[in-house]
């Protein structure tokens, strides 16, 4: 076993090719064990094994720059940078986390989640370089799905500019989550299958230069010849015209013609691009088989590839989907938009329904939006399935594009809220701080699915603008679900149960919490009124002025960064209202970043908890006897 020995990637380079192959198949095994237990990007990590041995093998971290777009195949960096002994903690509270972590190790120079960022991190890092005159390689790794990413030809096109000395190596695997989309994506493809191009072009080459030395015109003539058919046969042609050299395409799999390629872009200068076909999930059959299941992997059974998978309510992206076939059975105006996340967004039965109602637009959330926007300026009703996190990469089409126009786009923003295991990149926090400043907006949260649903149906009855509803990641609350839907009245709020002096305000996920802690305070005699907020905005004026009127202390609660968030809104609202004396203590997620983990812990950490929320109400309690 070579593996054990491994704690730095400087070992690396004493290994023969063949021992270098061993250590490939010791790691991948290793992976493929530890991730039984953990579950995590399995597939992605498989398909990068020698690209990473071989990377490490040819550079010199930390000196010379690596950066992972993405950053969730980033396991086998780890495992050959020292943490090789701290995966059983992958993903978990206080543990090893799933994307590059500055804090981690000297090894990991920049931190991702979000896709599409490495090459203007490495643009950054390689100016610097040079404006220091330093001399040290910066390496991006960029994914096929990555490349998608608006982001990442802003960079092309400015590091082609600049000539600046850096190297981007595309790892092709074809696959994004799902299988790759784009005019990109086609591009590639044909590149990956240039080997025919690749020998023709030597063939050409070989005859031309067979053609006996010839003078003026012919000559001249020839090298144009030469020029059209290289244009149309070299290989990489698009990159090589944005002013990167272009090597490739090379096997990932292959140790040797990864080290020669390597090694040839570690002695040029300027822009190279190496571009590498790997399989995603190479190694286990499974994850090689069906490597969009096996992206993010559940732990599972390593003999028989089956996920454990958790049984319980529905999940929320089940209720969207089916709550969208149903809608769009009767409306042919609705029409379905995701970047990059059928799966994850539960699209996918929507998409086999509705073929050409479904949009996958790549990782590309800012044109998903102004095309939903676009779309509703001809009486289309789009919806934009966007993760709450990757909305961020849209905000000022949000503002500019939809919100400004007052278009009738409807948001569905999953992942609301905390997220568990991809930690503090994903979680859904500021979804509420940025859309509720927006004119026009409507924002509302479901407290479980059954009410999801009837969001749902409202927001597509809905004609008058923006319209967004964020729900959580992960299952409902296994409620019984309304055979037929309901229209919620715009703005309205619910009271779940009645109380007195104390009324605590919840949104979403919160008011079951809320509910716990109500529980608890009825043994100290204490009954406050536990509302489900349902809106963040338009605010329910009618029981805020009622809640003021009557002294209620108020209480918001909220799984959301608590700057920004309803609770702010409440107190502003008061505050316009002239109620100055008015008592409200919003509670919500601090300026803190709580990292990977269980919601559960997460919401621990945010002091989220039924028993804190008590104690909120306990603490407001005696002040408002005094008062009165
Ligand atoms: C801005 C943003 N949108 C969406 C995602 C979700 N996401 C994570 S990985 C991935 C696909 C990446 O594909 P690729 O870069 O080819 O990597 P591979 O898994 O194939 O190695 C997507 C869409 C993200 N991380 N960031
Ligand atoms: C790495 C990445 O950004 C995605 O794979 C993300 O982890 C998906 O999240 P869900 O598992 O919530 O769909
Ligand atoms: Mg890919």
């Amino acid at each position: 076993m070579l593996l054990p020995d491994l704690d730095t990637p400087e070992k690396l380079k004493n290994l023969t090719i063949p021992e270098l192959e061993q250590l490939g198949q010791e790691i991948r095994q290793f992976l493929i064990e530890k991730l039984s237990k953990t579950g995590g990007h399995l597939a992605s990590n498989l398909g990068v094994v020698e690209l990473t041995l071989a990377l490490h093998y040819v550079f010199h971290s930390p000196k010379d720059k690596f950066i992972w777009d993405v950053g969730h195949q980033s396991y086998v960096h780890k495992i050959l940078t020292g943490r090789i002994g701290r995966f059983d903690t992958l993903r978990k509270y206080k543990g090893l986390a799933g994307f590059p972590k500055r804090s981690e190790s000297i090894h990991d120079v920049w931190e991702t989640g979000h896709s599409s960022t490495s090459l203007s991190a490495a643009m950054g890092m390689a100016l610097a370089r040079d404006l220091k005159k330093e001399k040290h390689k910066v390496v991006a790794v960029i994914g096929d799905g990555a490349l998608t990413g608006g982001m990442a030809f802003e960079a092309l096109n400015h590091i082609g500019h600049e000539g600046t000395s850096l190297i981007t190596i595309l790892n092709d695997n074809e696959m994004s989550i799902a299988p790759n989309v784009g005019a990109m994506h086609n591009y590639l493809g044909k590149l990956r299958t240039d080997h025919n191009y690749r020998k023709a072009k030597e063939e050409l080459e070989l005859l031309l230069k067979k053609i006996p030395a010839v003078g003026g015109k012919l000559a001249k003539t020839a090298e144009k010849i030469k020029d059209t058919l290289k244009y149309l046969l070299v290989s990489g042609i698009l990159f090589e015209e944005l002013g990167f050299t272009y090597l490739g395409p090379i096997d990932g799999h292959n140790i040797n013609e990864l080290l020669e390629c390597l090694k040839q872009a570690s002695q040029m200068e300027g822009p190279i691009l190496v571009h590498v076909i790997t399989k995603k999930g190479k190694g286990y059959a499974p994850a090689e088989e069906d490597s969009y299941a096996w992206h993010g992997a559940s732990p599972y059974k390593i003999e028989s590839g089956e996920m454990v998978k958790k049984s319980g309510p529905p999940s929320y992206p089940s209720v969207y989907a089916n709550t969208m076939m149903r809608i769009a059975e009767q409306d042919q105006r609705v029409i379905a938009i995701t970047p990059a996340m059928p799966g994850g967004s539960g699209l996918t039965k929507f998409a086999e329904r509705y073929p050409e109602r479904f949009f996958d637009v790549g990782i590309a959330e800012q044109h998903a939006v102004t095309m939903a926007a676009g779309m509703a300026t001809q009486g289309i009703k789009p919806v934009c399935a966007i993760y709450s996190t990757f909305l961020q990469r849209a905000y000022d089409q949000v503002v500019h594009d939809v919100a400004r126009q007052n278009l009738n786009v409807f948001f569905a923003i999953d992942r609301a809220g905390f997220v568990g295991e991809d930690g503090e990149t994903h979680h859904g926090l500021y979804d509420i701080g940025f859309l509720r400043s927006q004119p026009n907006m409507v924002l509302m949260m479901p407290k479980d699915e059954n009410e999801f649903q009837h969001m749902i149906y409202t927001s597509l009855q809905y004609n008058e603008g923006p319209i967004a509803v964020r729900y959580p990641r992960g299952n409902g609350l296994g409620v019984p679900m309304d055979p037929e839907f309901t229209l919620l009245p715009i703005g309205k709020s619910e009271i779940v149960r009645p109380g007195t002096e104390v009324a605590i305000l919840a949104l979403g996920t919160m008011v079951q919490v809320a509910e716990e802690a109500a529980d608890l305070l009825r043994s100290e005699g204490i009954q406050p009124m536990i509302v489900n907020a349902r809106f963040v905005k338009p605010l329910d004026r009618d029981l805020l002025l009622r809640l003021a009127k009557e002294k209620y202390h108020v209480i918001t609660v909220e799984e959301a960064a608590v700057s920004g968030g309803f609770g702010s809104a409440v107190l502003e609202f008061y505050a316009e209202e002239g109620y100055h004396d008015m008592v409200v203590n919003p509670i919500g997620v601090g300026d803190v970043l709580i990292e990977q983990g269980s919601v559960i812990e997460q919401r621990i950490e945010a002091g989220l908890t039924p028993e804190k929320i008590a104690k909120h109400t306990m603490d407001l309690w005696p002040k408002k006897r005094q008062r009165a």
